[in-house]
């Protein structure tokens, strides 16, 4: 079976193929996908076509899966109208993906289309980490509560922390910290999310490369009564115009690094008012696992700059965790960075979203067919995997 694995995002495209479960051949575009037109999908669709002979199925990583979508889901018109109607909810990463959904379910008419839900791998957190003290009309009739976001990279994380340790990830404490442009934290027990640091939207939590983070909630209210700004300008400058961008004029971590090296006070106060909330929250969220077994990085900055990681790191001293130097400079992929005598493993893992889609994608079909096989009366087919017939 081959699928077709679509990570469409703000300013990027991911796709890659896996055939029979194994990722083989993999590409990134930077581009604005929304932007896409019919003729430059046809030679990437030709491209992908001529390694993979047929595509059965797309997947979709989906930002935003709101209340509708606790896990992944084979979209029809109805999933489409729900994965649509979020579209408020994750402006900057919903349009993309409702566009080249709508756009592969037209140019891939015979393949299966599945939606991969950012916000799935936090549908178990206890009300008390996804509650905000608000009124009750907000979070009963709105919906207003915290949903999460980064499930995919974030799972991706805790089952490799649990391989390389060779540890049962039923077992292990993990905080996986995925710092790309979008960051977030996870609080991982038992295998799943018990707490993370994006909310309601991919706004809250962590600085970000031009998003806020957390800011006081009667920030918004001030400007627009004071000021000229529309409720949409104070949103859209939140979203684009602030985090690294606001404080230092730049996205990119690693130029604001080269210029808090050359004493550059902007670019100073944007990395430590970044390791000052990333270390904080990495404190809140060990607190939330319950202890930590493993802290991961991933993400752009994450498995990239040893510097962004020995930030936080040295502000997680009074946890008792230590890094080596060196091996943080090395800056391996999939390796433990920590010293003998830390608290807990330190890990740089390369995420890879695409894996967890196939993953969650092959654990749906699998469902699927068993759901068919039981209706007709027949023997349920075997498990994904080694063939074993246990559930996924
Ligand atoms: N060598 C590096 N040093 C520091 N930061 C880096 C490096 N390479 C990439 N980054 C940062 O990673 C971020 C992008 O992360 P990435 O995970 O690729 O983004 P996205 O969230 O869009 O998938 C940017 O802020 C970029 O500056
Ligand atoms: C949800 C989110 O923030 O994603 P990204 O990191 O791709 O922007
Ligand atoms: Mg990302």
């Amino acid at each position: 079976m081959s699928m077709l694995l679509v990570n469409a995002g703000s300013s990027s495209l991911k796709i890659s193929i896996a055939v029979d479960g194994e990722v083989i051949y993999g590409r990134s575009l930077a581009t604005s996908v929304s932007a896409m037109t019919d003729a430059e999908w046809e030679p990437l669709l030709a491209e992908f076509t001529a390694v993979a002979d047929d595509i059965d199925v797309v997947v979709h990583r989906v930002a935003h899966g709101g209340r509708l979508f606790g896990e992944a889901a084979i979209v029809d018109d109805r999933v489409m109208a729900g994965i649509e109607e979020l579209t408020d909810l994750a402006p900057l990463h919903q349009p993309p993906s409702v566009a080249t959904l709508e756009r592969l379910r037209r140019m891939l008419p015979e393949a299966t289309q599945i939606a991969c839900f950012d916000t799935a791998f936090h549908a178990r957190m206890p009300a008390e980490a996804y509650t905000y003290a608000i009124p009750e009309e907000w979070r009963n009739v709105y919906g207003v509560r915290r949903y999460g976001f980064h499930g995919l990279a974030h799972e991706y994380n805790v089952r490799e922390a649990a391989t390389i340790l060779d540890r049962d990830l039923l077992e292990l404490r993990v905080v996986s910290a995925h710092l790309g442009s979008g960051a977030s934290l996870a609080a991982v027990r038992d295998g799943h999310s018990v707490d993370t640091t994006m909310g309601f939207t991919p706004l809250e939590g962590l600085v970000m490369s031009t998003r806020s983070g957390t800011i006081d909630p009667a920030v918004s209210a001030w400007l627009v009564a004071n000021t000229d700004l529309s409720v949409r300008e104070v949103i859209t400058k939140l979203e684009r115009e602030s985090g690294l961008l606001g404080l230092a004029g730049d996205t990119r971590m690693e130029n604001i690094v080269e210029r808090a090296a050359s004493a550059e006070p902007e670019a100073q106060l944007a990395l430590g008012v970044w390791s000052h909330r990333a270390a904080g929250m990495i404190g809140q969220m060990v607190i939330s696992a319950g202890g930590l077994d493993a802290l991961v990085f991933s993400g752009g900055i994450g498995e990239h700059s040893p510097v962004a990681r020995a930030m936080i790191l040295e502000r997680l001293r009074p946890l008792g965790l230590r890094f080596d130097e060196r091996l943080n400079q090395r800056n391996e992929m999939d390796r433990e960075i920590q010293t003998e005598d830390s608290s807990a493993a330190i890990i740089v893992v390369a995420t890879r979203e695409d894996i967890t889609m196939v993953r969650q994608a092959e654990a749906l079909l699998w469902l699927r067919e068993q759901h068919e096989a039981e209706a007709e009366g027949q023997q349920p087919p075997l498990a994904p995997g080694e063939g074993q017939p246990a559930a996924p």
